[in-house]
């Protein structure tokens, strides 16, 4: 007996990544059933900054990002709502000896047609300069890369499932897997059993315990990220988001606050409840921040954000079988870069159940970005 009405695939957890396969599944005529406990997008993805960016340190990550960075400057196009992308900009500041193949890889992202380019020290200072206190190293520059509000986006992609035929089911816990002849047909729910040809597991943070809990073996971990949002007391024009491997810091501007958000890696392993932030980070982050950017010596903070992110071994990005639990796909481990991955994770969930390619998107401005400003 199923209690809430079969579906071809179930998903485990309405955050970004859990929206986006929804939404490619139901899109592509697979019914689909989006399953959490909580409100859609009111967990991790809630606090997420929504940053866009292509450059990776591997080709295969920077593909998947580019895939993600095509498709939200289409967003529209694909989902029938409007969601702006800011394009504020990016860069990125590879660590010392890194700076040859960060050079050769911005040239491989605009040859795939997304702007970038290799800024030398000089040009860095020249366009950033009256934002720095360190720019004497070269840096990626992608201009039109940059953020969205990752809660607009998850609902958009709510939204649009919904309207393609998808069931979204907010306010239910899903308990266990339910298994038929060694594989996994569903899950168990505070709703009762709900049948299903493959289970998704897009439970972010939620993942190692969910799996623990299941008896499932895995060496997935959550880490601790701390971003705070800083108030210059001269809000910084033209300041792009920013990922800097020489002083370990990201972050991106918060036009509306006229603030700028700062993180800076806590190196902490943590359970997937959010946390307050803590003031002793918040002390490394302004130290850390202030070695490059110039406007973090006055100015004050303004709260911020602390929260768990599911890791994997390796470059993560675990959009794959479940080993010892034939029915179980997972899309976790992003290893804090989930939101920008999540289009390509939505077509590769589709592809790996539904045996077809997804065509790249294509922005009705491809042509036009082939040119770097
Ligand atoms: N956790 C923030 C990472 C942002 C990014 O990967 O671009």
């Amino acid at each position: 007996m199923s209690d809430l009405p079969s579906t071809d695939v179930v998903v485990v957890g309405a955050g970004v990544v859990g929206a986006a396969v929804f939404h490619e599944l139901a899109a592509r005529g697979v019914a689909v059933t989006l399953v959490d406990e909580r409100r859609g997008g009111s967990g991790t993805t809630a606090w997420c900054g929504g940053v866009v960016r292509c450059y990776h340190d591997t080709p295969e990550l920077t593909d998947r990002a580019l895939y993600g960075w095509r498709y939200f400057h289409a967003f529209a196009r694909h989902t029938g709502f409007d969601v702006r992308f800011h394009t504020c900009g990016f860069l990125y500041w590879p660590s010392a000896g890194r700076a040859p193949a960060a050079r050769a890889e911005a040239a491989r992202i605009a040859a795939a047609g997304a702007p970038a380019r290799w800024l030398e020290p000089d040009e860095v200072t020249r366009r950033f300069g009256t934002l720095l206190h360190d720019g004497s190293a070269g840096a990626v520059w992608e201009p039109e890369s940059g953020y969205l509000e990752a809660d607009e986006v998850t609902r958009a992609w709510l939204r649009a499932g919904r309207r393609k035929g998808g069931r979204l089911v907010e306010g239910v816990r899903v308990h266990e897997p339910l298994r038929r002849g060694g594989a996994v047909r569903g899950v168990r729910t505070d709703a009762g059993t709900l049948l299903a040809g493959t289970v998704v597991l897009a439970t972010g943070a939620w993942t190692p315990e969910l799996l623990t809990s299941w008896g499932l073996p895995h060496d997935l971990w959550n880490q601790a990220i701390q971003v705070d949002l800083r108030h210059p007391a001269t809000p910084p024009a033209g300041q792009p988001a920013f990922m800097d491997d020489v002083h370990q810091i990201n972050g991106r501007p918060d036009p509306d606050s006229g603030g700028v958000y700062v993180g800076h890696p806590t190196g902490r392993r943590c359970t997937a409840e959010p946390q307050r932030v803590d003031p002793a980070h918040s002390r490394l982050i302004e130290r850390a921040g202030g070695r490059r950017w110039r406007w973090l010596d006055g100015g004050s903070g303004g709260g911020g954000l602390r929260a768990a992110e599911c890791h994997a071994p390796g470059q993560g990005n675990w959009v794959r079988p479940l080993p010892g639990a034939p029915g179980v796909l997972l899309a976790t481990g992003f290893n804090g870069g989930g939101f920008k991955m999540a289009p390509w994770t939505g077509a590769e969930v589709a592809r790996r159940i539904t045996g077809t390619d997804v065509p790249r998107p294509e922005t009705s401005t491809d042509a036009q970005h082939r040119s770097v400003s």
